[in-house]
């Protein structure tokens, strides 16, 4: 018909033969990132080489976009797994298959050293009307949201660098990010410091996020593979091995299920 074909079989036969599978990720130390030396790893990368080597798929390639772009990138083909530590919510499970969550976290906040503003939470940024940022397609859009920053004040940032930048120059208060993410980013600051964890806040509860490998919705099969390796590391404790020099902690490691974080 002049159509161009599509290839048979499920995902998982076609990387298999294939040898490769495609990884999507933000550029987000430590979830997955390029490091100084050109070097594909993080968190997600370095755990998905291992499973997939045991799914018979040897090598890993990187696919770099922004983190709002990783959903619709994977939609249109462009990498075959989000890689990235994704957190799981009942909108995104609407829109792509997860595995179990690999970790499990909370939210913090980049502020000026000395946090002037006193901010310690999405309610002290409202009540203060404190400039607020985070990043592209991140979950703690719907966060602010939800706590009663409108939505058009609030200031999207391509990632965790430009929202150290901002804080520091004074253009924004405060960046929301994953706990780690934040701690890690901040690290190496002088202008900037990060507050305590805090679990942000659906529905008026309290929630602690889990984040994990994501896949189109019809890849079930590639899931529930992944899912299998996923639960026997976990079991092991090779799961935490793998994560723990990415600067996770003990008390990070889950026994959610994808199933509980897609309700809320
Ligand atoms: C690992 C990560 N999780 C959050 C999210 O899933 O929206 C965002 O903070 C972006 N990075």
């Amino acid at each position: 018909t002049g159509c161009s074909r599509v290839p048979e079989g499920s995902t998982l036969e076609r990387l298999r033969s294939a040898g490769t599978v495609r990884l999507g990720i933000a550029g987000e130390v430590p979830f997955g990132y390029i490091d100084e030396s050109g070097e594909f790893t993080g968190e997600a990368p370095e755990l998905a080489k291992v499973i997939f080597k045991r799914l018979g798929i040897a090598n890993v390639q990187p696919v770099a976009t922004e983190f709002g772009s990783l959903i619709p990138g994977l939609g249109s083909q462009q990498f075959d797994v989000v890689s990235a530590g994704m957190y799981i919510n009942k909108e995104r499970c609407g829109q792509v298959l997860f595995a179990d969550p690999e970790y499990q976290m909370l939210d913090a906040f980049i502020v000026r050293k000395g946090n002037p503003k006193n901010l310690r939470n999405y309610e002290d940024v409202v009540k203060s009307k404190a400039k607020f940022a985070t990043g592209t397609g991140y979950a703690e859009i719907g966060y602010a949201v939800e706590a009663g920053i409108p939505e058009s004040d609030i200031v999207i940032l391509q990632d965790q660098v430009a929202g150290l930048n901002a804080v520091e120059s004074g253009r924004v208060d405060v960046f929301a990010g994953t706990a780690l993410t934040t701690r890690t980013v901040v690290a190496k600051s002088r202008k900037a410091e990060v507050t305590e964890p805090f679990p942000p806040k659906v529905d008026g509860k309290e929630k602690v996020d889990g984040g994990g490998f994501a896949f189109r919705l019809n890849d079930t099969e590639l899931r529930d593979a992944v899912n299998k390796e996923l639960h026997k590391m976990k079991k092991s404790g090779e799961l935490f091995r793998i994560l723990r020099p990415f600067g996770f902690t003990k008390d990070e490691m889950t026994t959610m299920t994808a199933k509980e974080l897609c309700a809320v």
